[in-house]
């Protein structure tokens, strides 16, 4: 299984000065523990790392720290998330037929995470990681006034890894750039071109860390799973 991960972003609702995903957690940078995850998992065989290059000297530190034993490209990324993952779609070698996308801010995914993700990939065209929301959710109008309570049953909390058949993503992302679609998934490419997504369950502890508070809960949920107190 071939992973993309888009590690390009600016951290702007962090609020820090450089990359979130360099930040340190617990003695490494947030992105040292995603790519430890994806080193532990069965499925992976290749990671695709899509950044900045003005990050590219950080992230070959990391790699020279961690000592990977998979495959792993440094791929330009994009002004947006969708930029970065067309890009790093067309850097897959051209064997890859199944490819998980997982942002380097979610740390905290565990191997088994990847490997059900790329274990149910080999039986549909796309899917995600996901889970049941436990918030009420309100639909807002302009106006802050709420507009609808959608059925709380129906909805999930998209999470990564998504995973996709790799000729598909392409041609859902190459349309979404001609009909200028903006999203923030990839699922999303693929429902606008009515392609079936299936749900796998996700984590609740695979937080996308955004906000400096996600950095302190991401350190309560590591020292727990580390046994360090
Ligand atoms: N142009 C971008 C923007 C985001 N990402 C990546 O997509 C993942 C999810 O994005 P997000 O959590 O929003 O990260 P940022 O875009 O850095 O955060 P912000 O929106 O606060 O700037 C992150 O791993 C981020 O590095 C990316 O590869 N390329
Ligand atoms: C892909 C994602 O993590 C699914 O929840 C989310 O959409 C990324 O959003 P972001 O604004 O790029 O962090």
């Amino acid at each position: 299984m071939y992973l993309l991960i888009p590690a390009a972003g600016l951290g702007k609702r962090m609020g820090s000065d450089r990359n979130k995903l360099l930040l340190n957690l617990l003695g490494k940078p947030l992105l040292a523990w995603t790519l430890l995850a994806a080193e532990s998992s069965h499925q992976i065989r290749w990671i695709g790392i899509i950044g900045q290059s003005y990050d590219f000297p950080d992230f070959k530190e990391i790699l020279g720290t961690i000592s990977l034993t998979k495959p792993v490209v440094l791929i330009q990324g994009g002004d947006t998330r969708q930029e970065s993952v067309y890009n790093g779609l067309q850097a897959l070698p051209k064997e890859a037929k199944f490819v998980l996308i997982h942002d380097g801010a979610r740390c905290l995914a565990t191997p088994n995470l990847f490997d059900s993700c790329g274990e149910i990939l080999l039986t549909c065209p796309g899917l995600i990681a996901a889970i049941p929301v436990k918030d009420t959710i309100k639909i807002v109008n302009n106006n802050n006034l709420i507009e609808a309570t959608p059925n709380r049953s129906q909805l999930w909390a998209a999470q990564t890894p998504q995973g996709f058949e790799v000729k598909l993503l392409k041609d859902c992302h190459e349309k979404g750039r001609e009909l200028e679609w903006e999203v923030t998934d990839d699922a999303a490419l693929f429902e606008k071109c009515q392609l079936p997504v299936k749900i796998v369950a996700g984590e609740e502890t695979n937080l996308k860390v955004t906000t400096p508070v996600d950095l302190a809960i991401a350190e309560f949920i590591l020292r727990q799973r580390l046994g360090i107190n």
